[in-house]
């Protein structure tokens, strides 16, 4: 058994199909206050960052227990990193900004046992998007708001999401959410999962 520190559903669905037997318990990281103070920093490091957060906190109650910690980052081309969307306005507004360019998805996984980080891995995807009109933007977000708005990058990609892409780069499993088949190799290492 593990904990997974955090309320992400998507990240939830992965381990529930991943057969991984786990606890979720929110980390209630202040990531806006860590983005802050970390202003600058790359999408990398500021991912790997939130993730081991996370995970040392929820880790530090958790005795024994090995706790999963993640974080995923969009940051366009222009070096903007996207937070999850506030409001369907916002929304639209990075829609609008994604249209038509790629942008990078970074996904950090970090493990910790009593309070210490014991594994890390982040991993990026890259997706293109099509040009996408206002109509477009308008009649999609009728679709998915706000079902996206716990999502970085307002999109879905295992629903509607997909509509918005030309091509995608990288693991399907880094865009939903963490590294799933480097973490599930390091479970199968410490014997947490049968190998
Ligand atoms: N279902 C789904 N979720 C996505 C997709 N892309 C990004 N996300 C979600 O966007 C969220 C990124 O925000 P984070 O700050 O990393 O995580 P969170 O949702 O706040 O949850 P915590 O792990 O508790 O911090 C995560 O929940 C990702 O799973 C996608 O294509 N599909």
């Amino acid at each position: 058994m593990i904990i997974l520190a955090s309320q992400s559903a998507s990240r939830r669905a992965m381990l529930d199909a991943a057969g991984v037997a786990y606890e979720a318990v929110p980390a209630r990281v202040d990531e806006a206050g860590v983005k802050a103070a970390m202003a600058g920093a790359s999408p990398r490091d500021l991912s790997d960052a939130l993730a081991e957060m996370k995970a040392v906190k929820v880790s530090a109650n958790a005795g024994p227990v090995p706790v999963l910690g993640s974080d995923s980052i969009v940051a366009l081309a222009d070096g903007t990193l996207l937070d999850k969307p506030e409001s369907r306005e916002e929304a639209a507004e990075h829609l609008a900004r994604m249209s038509g360019g790629s942008h990078e998805l970074w996904s950090a996984a970090v493990i910790a046992e009593h309070g210490r980080p014991v594994w890390r891995h982040v991993e990026r995807a890259k997706l293109h998007v099509r040009p996408l009109s206002p109509a477009f933007i308008d009649s999609y977000l009728d679709q998915e708001w706000p079902a996206i708005s716990g999502c970085v990058g307002c999109f879905r990609i295992e629903g509607p999401g997909v509509q918005l892409f030309s091509r995608i780069e990288g693991s399907h499993f880094t865009i939903l959410g963490m590294p799933l088949l480097l973490v599930l190799g390091y479970l199968r290492e410490r014997g947490w999962m049968s190998a």
